[in-house]
Formats: structure tokens, C-alpha cells, sequence
């Protein structure tokens, strides 16, 4: 089967390639730009590195691998200090560009390391994971956390190009793949009901990479966030919604010393979510049974230690999308009908808890 395109308007499109087999797409999505290509790549897989290096080299780009941490211990300040040495050592300017291979935690580091370089040198994504694909590559977000907070120091940075090879995902842990429908998910209930109906069809085929409905759930989610990013960029409004469950997820896994899939984190996030909005009177209990229903059939958690509460709520006064100390959180009025809850009184959230804690 061909490729698919999807473009993602805004001030710089660029084009999302899907499809199985893709990587000698790569010296297209770069465009002729650049002359060194520093490609940042998660340590632990150098058989995919391997031959993003060999494409963008028989195209007669001078290419150096910059492997980095695998997961979640790329995103720290040491590990983005080390690439900026790298770039300086490799004399990168302004003509020259960042490729990042790896999960959404690589490509979350490459594309910053690419933002902050020279104040931004041009980048191109490409996810090896699930939720790299769905998610984290397109739309621009980058960054790194800090002991005080996820994703607490970034930029918006868009890609030139994100390209995804379904080929990849073959190799990828059992429990990574699962943590990246939870992102799937979350694209269904606040933008495409069909990507719940063929998870709810076919749970089983949902959780592997082999799946009837794989690559149509990665388009349709990748469709999903595109649509949201082209029209707010900078999350000034309609973006929010991409952070459906994130506000306790990132709490989590700031709890868990990121060792805690962020996936995972999301899912119970979505929960409480669904929760708050039931007992805010917004909406129905079945939605919110629905939320238990899908998550659980693929494996995902629905609920977290109810001792945890109080350093959760701590920690979630920084969230972004909080506006002095006002809480702000995504909710649904219905499927596919996000919505904002600002300023809900501390007895709804504990009670949400109460309800996720259970
Ligand atoms: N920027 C955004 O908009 C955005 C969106 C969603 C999530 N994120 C971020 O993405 C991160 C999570 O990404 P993730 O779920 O991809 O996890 P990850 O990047 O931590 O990868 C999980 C593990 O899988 C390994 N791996 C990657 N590809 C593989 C493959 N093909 N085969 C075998 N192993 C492979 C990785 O090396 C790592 O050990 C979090 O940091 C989250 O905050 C960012
Ligand atoms: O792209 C977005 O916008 C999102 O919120 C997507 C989220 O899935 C992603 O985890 C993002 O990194 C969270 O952003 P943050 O601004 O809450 O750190
Ligand atoms: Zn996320």
C-alpha cells in the first residue's frame, strides 16, 4: 500500500508520511536544506538508526549519529547540554538540521535541541513508537522535564517533516505500544468516535502493531491532532484539548520520577477527567464507563493510589494551562464535545480522586 500524506497547516506546513517500508522518504522531507545532518537518536536502536544514517548519506548529506538515553532519561538538562556540545563540535549552523529517531521522549529532546540551537535550526521527526507517531512528533511541542514538573521547559518548534514508518513498530515492548493507544484514545473521545468504535470492535487487534485497524487509527489520530495544531500553534485557545487527562497524568508522572509510562499516566488522567466532568454535572455516567471500558480492554490502568492524593494536587498547581491559581482542566460535554472546568471547588477534585483512587 502507498504512503499517506497528511499535511498540518499553519505558517510552516509540513507533511506527516505514513507508511510501511517509508525511510527513503527522509532526504525529501529535508528538502535539500542542510548539509550536516546531526541525527539524534535513542541509544537502543541502532537497527533503525542504521539505515536513516545510510538514506540521508547516499543522498550526500555529511551524517553524524548523536545517540542519546533511551526514554525518558533523554529529556534532562545534562543530556540536552551534551547535544548543543555535539553541534558545536560539529561546527552545525543555521543551514544544517536535526533529525531525531526514537520514541516521543527522543523526539521531544531532538526537536528542542533543534529549537534552542542557533535560536532553531530545522528538524525532522521521525518516531519509532506509537505514541511517537499519534502524538508527540507533530504539532510542534518540544522539551525536557525538570525534578519540579514534566515537560516544564520547551519550545514550540515545528517539525519540516515527520515520517513514519509502520515498520518500526514491530520491535517496539509490549507495554510501550499499549501506553501509546492510550494517546489514540484520547484522540477519540475529544475529536473521532470512529477510533473508539474500532478499538472497542477489535481490542485485541488495537493492542499490536500487526492489528486490521493499525494503520488506520494512526492516521485518524495523527488527522486529529493536525487539525488542532494548524489552527493554535501556540495553545492560545482550541490546542487545550490535546491535553485531555494530562493535568494529573504529568502529576503522576512527576510522582513516579518519570519512570511511569506516559500513556499510562494519561489514561488514569482521563478518568479523573470524566469524573470531574460527571460531577460537575456535565457529563453522563455512561461516557465515564466508557472511558474504564476501552481503556481497560487494551490493558491500560484506570486508577491510582489514593494515598497519593495530596502531593497530586500539589503538584498540579503548575500545569500549563492553569492561569495564576486557577486549575484549568479539559473535560467533555459529551463525546467528541471538549469543553473547559476552570476554578472547580477542592472538594470536586478530591472527590474525582475518590472515584479514580477506588
Ligand atoms: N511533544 C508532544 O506533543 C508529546 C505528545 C505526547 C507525548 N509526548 C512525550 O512522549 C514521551 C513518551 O513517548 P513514548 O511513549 O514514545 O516513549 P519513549 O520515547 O520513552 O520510548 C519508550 C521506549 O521504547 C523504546 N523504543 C522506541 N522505539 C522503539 C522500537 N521501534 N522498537 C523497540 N523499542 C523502541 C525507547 O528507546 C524507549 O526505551 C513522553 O516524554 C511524553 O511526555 C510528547
Ligand atoms: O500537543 C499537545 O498540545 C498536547 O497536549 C499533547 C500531549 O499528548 C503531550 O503529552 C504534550 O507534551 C503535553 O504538553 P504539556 O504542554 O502539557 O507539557
Ligand atoms: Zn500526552
Amino acid at each position: 500500500m502507498s504512503e499517506t500524506r497528511i499535511e498540518v497547516g499553519g505558517a510552516a506546513p509540513y507533511e506527516v508520511v505514513i507508511g510501511t517500508g517509508v525511510l527513503g522518504e527522509l532526504p525529501g522531507l529535508l528538502g535539500g536544506r542542510a548539509r550536516t545532518v546531526a541525527v539524534v537518536h535513542a541509544e537502543g536502536l541502532p537497527e533503525i538508526a542504521r539505515p536513516v544514517c545510510g538514506a540521508l548519506e547516499r543522498a550526500g548529506y555529511a551524517v553524524h549519529a548523536l545517540p542519546v538515553p533511551d526514554g525518558e532519561a533523554a529529556k534532562e538538562a545534562g543530556v540536552l547540554a551534551g547535544l548543543w556540545s555535539g553541534f558545536a563540535a560539529l561546527g552545525m549552523t543555521r543551514t544544517d538540521a536535526v533529525v531525531g529517531v526514537g520514541g516521543g521522549a527522543t523526539t521531544d529532546l531532538a526537536g528542542f535541541a533543534a529549537a534552542s540551537w542557533l535560536r532553531g535550526v530545522p528538524v525532522v521527526l521521525v518516531p519509532t513508537t506509537l505514541l511517537g507517531m499519534v502524538d508527540a512528533a507533530v504539532g510542534g511541542k518540544t522539551g525536557i522535564n525538570i525534578p519540579e514538573g514534566k515537560n516544564l521547559v520547551g519550545a514550540f518548534h515545528p517539525p519540516a517533516g515527520v515520517l513514519c514508518d509502520l515498520a518500526t513498530l514491530v520491535t517496539m515492548p509490549r507495554e510501550d505500544y499499549i501506553s501509546g493507544l492510550a494517546e489514540i484514545i484520547k484522540a477519540g473521545f475529544i475529536a473521532d468516535p470512529k477510533i473508539l468504535e474500532l478499538i472497542e470492535a477489535d481490542p485485541g487487534g488495537a493492542a499490536s502493531p500487526a492489528g486490521p485497524a493499525t494503520r488506520e487509527l494512526v492516521e485518524r489520530a495523527v488527522q486529529v491532532k493536525a487539525d488542532v495544531v494548524a489552527a493554535d500553534l501556540r495553545e492560545s485557545g482550541p490546542r487545550e484539548i490535546l491535553n485531555y487527562g494530562h493535568t494529573l497524568a504529568h502529576a503522576i508522572e512527576k510522582a513516579e520520577d518519570y519512570r511511569f509510562r506516559h500513556g499510562h499516566a494519561v489514561a488514569i488522567g482521563m478518568v479523573y477527567a470524566a469524573e470531574l466532568g460527571r460531577l460537575a454535572g456535565r457529563l453522563p455516567a455512561a461516557v465515564v464507563d466508557r472511558h474504564r471500558a476501552v481503556l481497560s480492554s487494551v490493558g491500560l490502568p484506570t486508577s491510582y493510589r489514593a494515598d497519593a492524593w495530596p502531593g497530586l494536587r500539589a503538584t498540579m498547581t503548575i500545569d500549563k494551562k492553569s492561569r495564576g491559581a486557577t486549575l484549568r482542566f479539559v473535560v467533555l460535554d459529551g463525546v467528541a464535545r471538549p469543553g473547559l472546568l476552570e476554578g472547580p471547588d477542592e472538594k470536586l477534585l478530591a472527590a474525582a480522586y475518590r472515584e479514580v483512587s477506588r
